[in-house]
């Protein structure tokens, strides 16, 4: 693959759009940096298509920017980007390779370099032998595949991809991934929108979280993590009720021998870890980090 545009970047500054009296997206800001893979996570609602809609020039802005390399993104910009909308917009009764090639041709491939880059890529999904086939006749994870096969052809400046993982099964998340990791390797920026938080936590640089049209969260996994209280587990050897009124210390659980707090006064640590050796066995004490999943609970909260 060609290396192009390196180090470009999308910036989504202050973005914002209401339908009547809802604010879908409220004064979102954010940067998709070339080479790296933002996720964008967020529950039903929070406005990640409607966003993503905005960044493609889809569907107009009622304040905000958004830019590519420092200046406004033009239609020129949007047209070099690989797009996958929540809606998937596959022809159903045309042809898999024909619909593929007539979008390689679309966006200025011939159809000789067009049909290559299709069968190539049909090969890499495991669907080179499906490529006669009418759209409708596909599984729908096989349609999946060829709406990436779509967003993914042209060797696109950007990638901005709705639920690219949602319907597909293990090994073509994995052909996914791949797919994403070169792209992200020439330097492009790749934002994508998925709800399997495990998926985002294994593949992404970067996330970005919102909630009710706002960005709650954005960083790596690890900065969103440093952004939490430092949480430890302690396991006795015996019922570990008594932590409770230890002085200190915050408990947010204690289930039978584990529990699960945060140190609140200076000191709280030696004094908690004293009376637990006074006591008997301590068996484990370790900084607890937390999941994606419940970083994800807590900012959205
Ligand atoms: N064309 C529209 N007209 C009216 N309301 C809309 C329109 N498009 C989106 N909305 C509303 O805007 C809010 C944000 O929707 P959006 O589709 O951006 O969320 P999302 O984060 O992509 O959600 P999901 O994960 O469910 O796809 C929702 O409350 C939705 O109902």
């Amino acid at each position: 693959m060609t290396q192009r545009h390196h180090g470009s970047v999308i910036e989504v500054d202050g973005l914002s759009r209401s339908f009547g009296d809802l604010k879908a997206v409220d004064d979102v800001s954010f940067t998709v940096p070339g080479g790296l893979m933002t996720g964008f996570v967020g529950g039903n609602g929070a406005g990640k298509t409607t966003s993503m809609r905005m960044i493609m020039g889809l569907l107009a802005t009622h304040a905000g920017e958004v830019r590519w390399d420092g200046r406004p993104m033009t239609a020129a910009d949007r047209r070099n980007v690989g797009y996958m909308p929540e809606e998937r917009g596959l022809y159903p009764k045309q042809k898999v390779l024909d619909q593929l090639v007539y979008l390689g041709e679309l966006s200025g491939m011939t159809p000789g370099s067009a049909k290559a880059a299709v069968m190539d890529n049909l090969a890499r999904f495991g669907l080179e032998d499906r490529s006669g086939e009418k759209v409708e006749k596909l599984s729908l994870g096989n349609q999946q595949r060829v709406q990436i096969i779509a967003a993914l052809m042209t060797t696109p400046d950007a990638l901005i991809l709705d639920e690219p993982f949602s319907g597909l099964d293990p090994q073509a998340v994995d052909s996914m991934v791949d797919l994403l990791r070169e792209h992200t390797a020439r330097g492009i920026p790749v934002l994508f929108s998925s709800h399997q938080l495990e998926l985002v936590e294994r593949l992404c640089d970067r996330l970005v979280v919102l909630a009710k049209g706002r960005v709650v969260a954005a960083g790596t996994v690890s900065e969103l993590r440093s952004g939490g209280p430092e949480r430890y587990r302690l396991t006795l050897g015996g019922d570990a009720g008594w932590v409770r009124d230890h002085r200190g210390i915050h408990v947010h659980d204690v289930d039978g021998t584990t529990a699960l707090l945060e140190f609140v006064d200076a000191g709280a640590r030696t004094s908690l870890l004293r009376a637990a050796v006074d006591r008997g066995d301590v068996v484990d004490f370790a900084r607890q980090v937390p999941a994606l999943s419940e970083i994800y609970r807590e900012v959205t909260a």
